[in-house]
């Protein structure tokens, strides 16, 4: 089976060209496939599919199989797939996820796709409309204690589900012990991705993020978005700012008409190969 290496800011992913490709067991095949020593090795599987009702669907599955409802990285990847690959000669397109269908504008360079500006939607932000996430929970200052020491989150669904938490420097914040005891909370029921924030002025934040299904990685898409939504809520940030992260930097931006969140950043192809069991 033919495969592509991707990644958007070192968030890396395997992706299968499923107009030619049939995968069985993709919850499987993204534990196996991304194992870092047995296998390819990445943060987990991308399924590039026709779709009934937008231009392209993605389905994405995490390095542990678990299937996500939206990442971010990994939909800047596929505009540039199908655009690089010729699947499309558009370079505005919509993908259908499970959060809804995504609008993509892309921006070329040579005729090869360079950036991504992605139309993320709204966030969602009432806790009733958070269906993984406890009804009882608020949004804003849930505290859940890690080792004796109290963290607050702000929770933001980017249709998938983010806590948000700040601290004074994120370079050496033990992002492992912490990110895998607040992903299984019991008061996330699907559990959750936490995102690590340092404030750096009114129009930059740093980030780091452990995330359901994968742990620390290198970007965070959806996180961005939502860290962007949470710092905005707090009273943080500008309504566009720059996200750093562990693997480059994204622009965020919540627009005050529409309401939606506009993410923009690159995509990359590391390379491509042949799976063959
Ligand atoms: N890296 C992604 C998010 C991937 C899914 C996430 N781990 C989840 O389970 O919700 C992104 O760039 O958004």
């Amino acid at each position: 089976m033919k495969f592509t290496k991707m990644n958007g800011l070192g968030n890396d992913y395997i992706y299968i060209n499923c107009f030619e490709e049939t995968v069985e067991n993709p919850n499987s095949l993204s534990v196996e496939m991304s194992n870092r020593n047995f296998g390819v090795g990445s943060d987990g599987l991308v399924l590039i599919m026709p779709s009934e009702i937008a231009d392209f669907r993605m389905r994405m599955f995490n390095s542990d199989g678990s299937e996500a409802e939206m990442c971010g990285n990994a939909i800047r990847c596929v505009g540039k797939y199908v655009y690089d690959y010729k699947l499309t000669d558009k370079t505005t397109i919509s993908v259908e996820t499970l959060a809804g269908i995504k609008v993509l504008d892309m921006a070329l360079e040579n005729n090869k796709v360079t950036t991504v500006k992605v139309d993320m939607g709204e966030p969602i932000l009432e806790a009733s409309l958070i269906p993984v996430i406890s009804e009882k929970m608020p949004v804003i200052d849930e505290i859940i204690e890690v080792d004796g020491k109290e963290y607050k989150f702000t929770c933001v669904s980017m249709g998938n589900p983010h806590a948000i938490t700040y601290v004074d420097e994120v370079k050496d914040f033990p992002v492992d012990k912490i990110g895998k005891v607040v992903e299984v909370d019991p008061k996330f029921p699907r559990k959750i991705n936490v995102e690590f924030v340092e404030v750096v002025d009114d129009n930059t934040l740093n980030m780091r993020v452990w995330e359901r299904g994968a742990g620390e990685t290198m970007a965070c898409g959806t996180g961005a978005c939502a860290t962007l939504v949470a710092s905005v809520l707090n009273n943080k940030v500008n309504r566009k700012a720059i996200v750093k992260l562990l693997g480059g930097d994204l622009l965020i931006e919540w627009n005050e008409n529409d309401n939606h969140i506009y993410m923009t950043g690159p995509a990359t192809v590391s390379f491509q190969g042949i799976w063959e069991r």
